[in-house]
């Protein structure tokens, strides 16, 4: 079997045309454009790159786009000011705080700090607790991704699919078994202390790797016609590309996975881009939600 490959980067790009329709239309109905402020603290290469990309989409859009970066020293204090400022900012409908965080900062009290009305990375406690209990809001923007590619791929309908999820980590692994239990999935989230991985990763319909651990899911521990969700982006050497040189893996090997899977996500160009897209989605949901508005139904979960 050669498997379908599931375009993300594709699909993202339908994605954020349907949102620039939805930011046209809260502009000429209801006179509002979402603004998203995104943070960044230090100068982590990869997380610049994330947050520049997230600025210049937000723009592309049709939103307004508020870029706050700061220097590695930033104390927490002045990091939870400047929070605070953005959670009283009208213009602000979306906060995200580009992680990880330098080390001397705590980033649970950052999270805490924002206003869940715009917490459009639906890290806050309130928003996990809304997500787990079905209510409105903005959904995790990678579990939400990979969600939006899975019903696409099932035509809607996941029900009765057994899901291994593996890695149970709150940005990933937890609202996405979350996610797949309010679609009618049967699911399991295997972790670094579950017995017998590859067997447990065998009896899966779907499977979502999200350890962080370049290539570790192999082909041969997949059902036949098992459809791959990739979260990892691993960045590893390429000698083959000349001295010194890099590439992206996920956390499955790609090519012997596609031999087995009906259908797998690629990286770089799978579940990546689907996170930025989707954060751009939340910030319509919360623009939505503050203006007492309902939310988009194509928008999230
Ligand atoms: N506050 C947050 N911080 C972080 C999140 C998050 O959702 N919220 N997620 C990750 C990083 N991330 C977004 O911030 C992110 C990672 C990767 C991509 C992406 O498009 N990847 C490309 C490859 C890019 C490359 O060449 O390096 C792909 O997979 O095709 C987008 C967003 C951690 N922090």
């Amino acid at each position: 079997m050669t498997a379908k490959i599931i375009d993300g980067k594709l699909f993202a790009e339908n994605l954020r045309g349907a949102i620039t329709g939805h930011v046209a239309r809260l502009k000429s109905e209801h006179g509002i454009t979402p603004g998203l402020a995104v943070v960044i603290v230090g100068e982590d290469p990869a997380s610049q790159v994330y947050v520049s990309n997230k600025a210049k989409q937000t723009a592309e859009v049709g939103m307004n786009s508020f870029k706050h970066e700061l220097p590695a020293d930033t104390s927490e204090a002045d990091l939870l000011a400047l929070v605070e400022k953005l959670n009283a900012h009208p213009a602000v409908h979306g906060i995200l705080v580009q992680l990880p965080l330098p080390g001397h900062i705590d980033t649970t009290k950052v999270i805490e700090t924002i206003d869940p009305a715009k917490d459009v990375d639906c890290f806050t406690p309130a928003n996990v607790g809304k997500v787990q209990i079905g209510l409105p809001g903005p959904v995790s923007c990678t579990p939400l991704g990979c969600l939006m590619l899975l019903r696409d791929h099932f035509a809607g309908d996941l029900t009765g699919k057994h899901a291994v999820i593996l890695g149970r980590s709150n940005l990933v692994g937890k609202p996405m078994a979350q996610l797949l239990l309010r679609d009618n999935c049967t699911v399991t989230v295997a972790h670094s202390n579950t017995q017998n991985l590859a067997d447990v990763v065998r009896q899966a319909d779907i499977v979502v790797a999200a350890v962080g651990r370049p290539e570790m899911v192999r082909g041969d521990w997949l059902k036949p016609g098992a459809v791959v969700i990739d979260v990892g982006i691993n960045r590893v050497p390429a000698p083959e590309k000349g001295e010194g040189k890099t590439k992206l893996v996920g956390d499955v090997a790609y090519a012997e996975a596609a031999e087995v899977a009906s259908a797998i996500t690629p990286v770089p160009g799978g579940v990546g881009p689907m996170t930025i897209a989707c954060l751009l989605a939340n910030t319509i949901t919360t623009a939505s939600l503050i203006n007492g508005l309902v939310p988009p139904s194509d928008l999230t979960a």
